[in-house]
């Protein structure tokens, strides 16, 4: 089904999605599909990612997808130490509804064991954060430990889309679908999940502008969820959103820059 790279694939994205392939590639011989059906399958029930965030949303309070990832490539290294353990204890604390936790390795210089060790250490919902393009990926993070897998438009087709959030749906994960522009929400709006992100950030030149999400969360019915993601660094930021009912968060970098993330999550949004 899936192909193996897009010509809309922005470079960075091209280089990490191409990247994808081979690590599915190499895994697919050391831990087959049945086996990872079988891991998934052995898993405890998902908490709740999407009802964690649509308590909070539906009471017009923030709900904050704190995120765990120690670099990018945009901004290279953001934390050293790097203790996810701490960081998800942190973040419960401090009011995170859900966790987000980078499990790519060559460009976030994230990996699986820091979702098991961040789930493990807190109640939290947790997304897997990292760039699916094939269905080995979606019972993996299922067999890792995920409660919900993000799909990013930008390097997927609708039908790509449709048939990952049917599987991950069908094994007891949530769907976070990422867009950034009118013609991916379009693509986002034909899947079934509520969970509806606009990533502020352009993939292609890492440009951020909040005016992204101002734009496109007038096209989202009050049915979904809105997610607004990147590039969130202020008071004034969050009260920028709220004040257009926009109530779901997804931050990372402004976080994992302070010392105390939980601490940093209490003082932009408590
Ligand atoms: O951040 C990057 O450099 C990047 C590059 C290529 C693909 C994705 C990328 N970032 C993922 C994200 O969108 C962020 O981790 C997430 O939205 C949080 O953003 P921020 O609060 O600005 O760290």
């Amino acid at each position: 089904m899936t192909e193996r790279h897009l010509d809309k694939t922005p470079t960075i994205l091209r280089k990490i999605v191409d990247r994808k392939w081979e690590e599915i590639d190499e895994r697919k011989p050391k831990i087959s599909m049945a086996d990872l059906k079988a891991m998934a399958g052995d898993q405890a029930p998902a908490r709740g990612f999407a009802n964690a965030l649509r308590t909070r949303i539906e009471a017009h309070r923030p709900a904050v997808i704190a995120e765990i990832k120690k670099a990018s490539p945009s901004k290279g290294i953001l934390r050293d130490p790097f203790e996810p353990e701490r960081i998800a204890e942190s973040y419960e604390k401090g009011g995170a509804a859900c966790l987000s936790v980078l499990t790519d390795k060559d460009f976030f210089q994230g990996h699986e064991d820091y979702l098991k060790a961040a789930r493990a250490a807190c109640s939290l919902p947790v997304i897997r954060k990292d760039f699916m393009v094939d269905p080995y990926q979606v019972y993996e993070s299922r067999a890792i430990g995920a409660d919900c897998i993000l799909l990013i438009a930008a390097c997927l087709t609708k039908a790509q889309m449709q048939e990952l959030e049917g599987i991950a749906h069908e094994i007891g994960l949530d769907v976070l679908v990422e867009v950034h522009d009118g013609e991916e929400l379009d693509d986002a709006l034909t899947l079934s999940t509520p969970l509806m992100g606009i990533n502020n950030r352009n993939l292609h030149n890492f440009e951020v502008s909040l005016d992204t999400t101002f734009n496109l969360h007038q096209r989202i019915s009050a049915d979904r969820l809105t997610i607004t993601e990147s590039g969130i660094m202020t008071r004034a930021d969050v009260e920028a959103m709220t004040s257009r009912g926009i109530y779901g968060f997804l931050v990372g970098e402004s976080f994992m820059r302070a010392p105390d993330p939980g601490e940093k999550l209490q003082e932009l949004f408590g």
